[in-house]
């Protein structure tokens, strides 16, 4: 399962949404553009007038007021330039800051199902090489595509103003440009999209191979990683070789296409003086002007060129957004604690069920354990109770509403689940604390601390809460970093948790001190216990006996030894050690 790409009319469309977002800034970028674009023209036509009146026989003192008044104006031009250059860059930082934040909140709110369906390299390649790709052309591209319009159509309208037959010459190249684009772009788009999917294989393949180096070493598996990110490597060295002979062609041409108006206007207009159709100032402006459009007609098939190439990559960030929910969050709110789950049913695969109709009513304050042998289907169901996946079929319900019917802030506050992995990241204690809850305060943060029996240690780090941890930061202890997690349970302030292997990868003496902690945070809670050692069936409230995705056995460790099933064989076999 691939995440969606964005198709031609969706791109244009957020693009629309983005320009409209702005629009105040886009006028006033506008304004000044024109400016500029003016004084630009002025200067080319100053000097046509300079040529006829030199003709004509006038005097010195005339020509240096004028060119005096040409430096103000040039001044001027350059003032107005630098500000709409300077505005321009600030809107593009803007619209890129404003896509990435979208992308960021697009992406912290997708359905787990689907990234974990789809593999996380894709989505990784999106929000990494794509954005990348993307930021010259919104950071610059912006600015630069401005100016180029302004100063194209200002120089166009005004070279028609001056002479309207000559202007003619002016628009010859529009076609033999036209046509190096029809050749180039069709070559060359699709190679843009291959190599866009290509760079982010890459990227999914070394973090996978990176994230899972043990596997990859223990089953000794480097060869074959190291064969697969070659064959990468080479598909991108194929795809950008073409890419750069394209473009070394395009140029070639180009270049010798944007010369044709100016020797050209230099040509006609040799003919229409001699003829006497019009005077050499004339054709002194216009053959300027042709000069002036050189630059940005060569400019305009770069950004054209640009654009191609970030479309690819808009398509594929845009492409985020397109993943159906896998939810609708209505405003119903749970009237009480008790969760409720009726004919459950999970699969991973269509048609192929993992859980097969559970049934669980759950007893507010509880600890309930659940236990089965390895792939019986124990996490999946935690997840489900969780609210982290919602069921194929069935329902878990919690004070009478779904799950999967509470928005993300109303599910925390009723059902977390905790795992053994408890990532630090990049921030301050305190940013890694507000993860659970934005709005909590630092007498909140200390009192969660306090209450897991972190406040210890978070004090006599340098600057307290404020200390930075976690890469670059000061390294945490994998025990530290579970009980920052835990204190961030102690924020949300679930009723109800599901604990999956929460301690089981802690080394034994800080397993205990951890197990202290953990004990602190569920305490007044439900708890959902996925139990992996058998001695947390024993001291829970109850016990339920997971096979093949059902539920066979539910009640108090005693009971079920008594009865002699499964549970009392599983109890018999795991003492004996
Ligand atoms: N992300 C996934 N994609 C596809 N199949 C999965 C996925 N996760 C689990 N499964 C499959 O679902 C079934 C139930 O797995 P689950 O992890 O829920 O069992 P478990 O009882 O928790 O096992 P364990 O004790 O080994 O963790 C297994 O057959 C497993 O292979």
């Amino acid at each position: 399962m691939k995440l969606p790409i964005a198709d031609g009319r969706t791109i244009r469309r957020r693009l629309g949404g983005l320009v409209l977002a702005y629009r105040g800034q886009l006028a006033g970028v506008l304004v000044l553009q024109l400016g500029a674009a003016f004084a630009g023209i002025a200067l080319p036509w100053v000097m046509g007038r300079v040529v006829d009146q030199i003709q004509a026989g006038t005097t010195l003192e005339w020509v240096r007021r004028v060119m005096i008044g040409t430096v103000v104006l040039v001044a001027v031009g350059a003032a107005l330039s630098f500000l709409a250059e300077y505005q321009a860059r600030v809107l593009g930082e803007r619209v890129f800051a404003k896509l990435r934040e979208d992308l960021v909140e697009t992406v912290t709110h997708l359905p787990l199902s689907t990234v974990e369906g789809a593999g996380t390299g894709d989505l990784l390649g999106r929000t990494t090489h794509d954005v990348e790709r993307v930021q010259f052309m919104v950071r610059q591209g912006i600015s630069s595509i401005m100016v180029l319009a302004t100063t194209i159509v200002v120089t166009v309208v005004a070279a028609v103003a001056t002479s309207p037959l000559l202007a003619v010459v002016l628009v010859v190249e529009v076609p033999v440009v036209g046509a190096l684009m029809r050749w180039y772009l069709p070559r060359t788009v699709p190679s843009y999209r291959a190599g866009a999917a290509a760079w982010a294989d890459l990227s999914g393949v070394a973090n996978e191979t990176i994230d899972q180096a043990e596997t990859v070493d223990a089953a000794r598996l480097a060869d074959l990683r190291a064969a697969r990110l070659d064959r990468s490597i080479r598909e991108i060295w194929r795809l950008e070789r073409y890419g750069a002979w394209m473009r070394v062609v395009l140029v070639g041409c180009l270049g010798l296409a944007v010369l044709i108006p100016v020797l050209l206007m230099a040509l006609v207009g040799a003919w229409a003086i001699g003829a006497g159709w019009t005077t050499l100032g004339v054709v002194t402006t216009m053959t300027l002007y042709a000069y002036q459009l050189r630059g940005p007609v060569w400019e305009v098939t770069f950004w054209v060129d640009q654009i191609q190439s970030s479309e690819a990559s808009l398509a594929r960030i845009f492409g985020v957004d397109l993943v159906d929910p896998d939810r609708e969050p209505t405003d119903a709110r749970p009237s009480g604690r008790e969760m409720r789950v009726r004919g459950v049913r999970y699969a991973y695969r269509a048609g192929e069920d993992v859980l097969h109709g559970v049934d669980l009513d759950l007893r507010p304050g509880e600890t309930l354990a659940i236990v089965g042998p390895s792939g019986a289907g124990k996490s999946t169901f935690g997840r489900m109770l969780a609210g982290i996946h919602p069921p194929t079929a069935g329902s878990v319900e919690v004070g009478g509403v779904e799950l999967t019917d509470l928005d993300e802030d109303v599910l925390q506050r009723q059902v977390v689940l905790v795992t053994q992995e408890h990532h630090v990241f990049v921030g301050t204690v305190a940013s890694n604390m507000r993860l659970a809850r934005a709005g909590a305060d630092t007498g909140e943060m200390w009192d969660a601390l306090a209450a897991v029996e972190a406040d210890q240690w978070v004090r006599a780090l340098p600057d307290g809460l404020d200390t930075r941890v976690g890469a670059g930061g000061i390294p945490l202890s994998p025990a530290q970093a579970q009980q920052l997690a835990l204190a961030r349970i102690v924020l949300m302030d679930p009723h109800t948790l599901v604990l999956d292997e929460a301690t089981s990868l802690m080394d034994p003496t800080a397993a205990r001190s951890l197990e202290r902690s953990l004990g602190l945070a569920l305490r007044g809670r439900t708890v959902i216990a996925i139990a992996h050692r058998l001695y947390t069936a024993h001291d829970a409230d109850r016990v339920a006996v997971m096979m093949d995705g059902r539920i066979v056995e539910l009640g108090a460790h005693d009971e079920l030894v008594a009865a002699g099933g499964e549970y009392a064989s599983l109890w018999k076999s795991w003492q004996r050690g």
